[in-house]
This record gives structure tokens, C-alpha cells and sequence, in this order.
């Protein structure tokens, strides 16, 4: 189980005049829940980039237990993401050519953090568990609906302590993205897995533990810390 510690951060981009984001501190807890939303341009994505390593943290700290990632390496980052974080985008970045079972085996495979008979077991049951039936059925030949629900099954197969979700029901129809978030919130939940999604779609966030609202890349609502503060005003 991974907490995220988030303190003073700050990413600037050439040629913008403020920050892209600008956070003075953020907690997540192991476990928890979190939407991430805001209208474009918010820094949403730059959050997303910056709490997987995907982007470098250049100013402040951004640490999940007890690894600092603005101290690693582009490599280590790269390693400590494989082992720890399940990423779902919102253009699935499947691989055509290849089955769903081997998109979900993928990443497993490269990390070596299983092994390879118990990998091709837990890809199998996953794919069950979102409905995709033929799994050796070639992604480029799936409705894009299938083809996110691969993309939650290959997020999830290493068993990974965060799950990250970008918009990833922004590319489907309205059913189709209710029956993704639903599999991603069900799957999340039954793992412990911390979870954090930048969505603009209502039907996913109000079934989520928190929401921390972007504006112009800082934090303008969070209701998680908000429900902290009556907890603690009704402790007094
Ligand atoms: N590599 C970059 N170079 C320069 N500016 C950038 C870069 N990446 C992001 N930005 C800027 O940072 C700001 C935040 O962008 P970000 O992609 O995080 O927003 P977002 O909330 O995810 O938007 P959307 O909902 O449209 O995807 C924007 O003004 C964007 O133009």
C-alpha cells in the first residue's frame, strides 16, 4: 500500500508565465480514492505526469512512501513505475498486432515482476472479469470500448499498489465509458490499490473517495481535505 506525500511542488513550462502546476502540500492515503478534475488546461495531465515520474519533479517533493521521485534517475523513475503504478490512458496505447491477453501480459513481461505462468493466469482471469471473451482476439479488431477494457486488465495484471487513470473515458460513448469506470472502480477497490483518475465525467467522480479541483494549475477544491477539517472541527 502507497501514500503519496506532495509538498511545494512547482512545474513550469518555457514560455508560460505561471506555473503549469503549483502545489503547496497534498496527502494521499494507501488506499484511497481521488479524482482529479478541472477544465483544460488546468494542469491535470502535468499531475498526472508528475505522481508517476513520467515527468521529472524539478521544484519540491513528490514522494509515495518511502520513495522521493524527484531524486531518481529517468531510469529508476522508469523501474519504480513498472513495479508500482498501473497506467490507463485515454488513447489505450495498445499495441496492434498483438492479442488482448498479450497487450495485458506486456508490461508484466518487461518488468519481470511476476512470474510468467502466474502473469498469464492473472491476465486471463482479468480479461474474464471485463468481459472480453476471445482473448486472443487482436486488439486492432476490438470496439474501443473493448479495447479500454484490455487497457484496465494489462493497468491491473502486476497487481501494482496505484492504479493512474488519465480521461479514460473520454475517447467512448457514454455506456460504454460507465461500463469501463465501473470495472476500473470495482477492480481498484477489490485490490486496495490507490487510485487516482483525471476525469471530467461526473458518473465516475461522485463515486470517488475525494476530488481535488485544478484551476489554472492550483488546488481550488478538495473535498477529502475539506471532510478532514469537519472531522477535526467536530473533534474539538
Ligand atoms: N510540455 C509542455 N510545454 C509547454 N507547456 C505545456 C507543456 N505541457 C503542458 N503545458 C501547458 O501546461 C498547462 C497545463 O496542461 P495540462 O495538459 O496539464 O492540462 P489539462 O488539465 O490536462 O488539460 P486537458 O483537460 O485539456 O487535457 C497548459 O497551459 C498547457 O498548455
Amino acid at each position: 500500500m502507497l501514500g503519496l506525500s506532495m509538498r511545494d511542488l512547482r512545474v513550469s513550462f518555457r514560455d508560460l508565465e505561471k506555473p503549469a502546476l503549483a502545489v503547496p502540500a497534498l496527502d494521499i492515503r494507501p488506499g484511497e480514492k481521488v479524482a482529479v478534475t478541472g477544465p483544460s488546461g488546468s494542469g491535470k495531465t502535468t499531475f498526472i505526469n508528475i505522481v508517476t515520474g513520467l515527468e521529472r519533479t524539478r521544484h519540491g517533493s513528490v514522494r509515495w512512501s518511502d520513495t522521493e521521485l524527484s531524486s531518481l534517475s529517468e531510469a529508476r523513475r522508469d523501474r519504480w513505475r513498472s513495479a508500482h503504478v498501473g497506467l490507463v490512458m485515454q488513447e489505450f496505447y495498445l499495441c496492434p498486432g498483438l492479442s488482448a491477453l498479450e497487450n495485458v501480459l506486456l508490461p508484466g513481461r518487461l518488468s519481470r515482476v511476476r512470474p510468467v505462468a502466474e502473469l498469464k493466469a492473472e491476465g486471463l482471469r482479468l480479461l474474464e472479469r471485463v468481459e472480453i471473451s476471445r482473448p486472443g482476439q487482436p486488439v486492432e479488431t476490438m470496439s474501443r470500448g473493448q479495447m479500454q477494457r484490455v487497457a484496465v486488465a494489462r493497468a491491473l495484471v502486476t497487481r501494482p499498489a496505484i492504479v493512474v487513470a488519465d480521461e479514460p473515458t473520454a475517447s467512448l460513448d457514454a455506456d460504454a465509458g460507465i461500463a469501463v469506470a465501473n470495472l476500473l472502480l470495482q477492480l481498484a477497490g477489490e485490490a486496495g490499490t490507490t487510485l487516482i483518475v483525471a476525469s471530467h465525467e461526473k458518473r465516475l467522480i461522485e463515486r470517488l473517495d475525494r476530488m481535488i479541483r485544478l484551476e489554472a494549475g492550483q488546488v481550488t477544491r478538495d473535498t477529502g481535505a475539506l471532510q478532514e477539517m469537519a472531522e477535526r472541527d467536530e473533534a474539538f
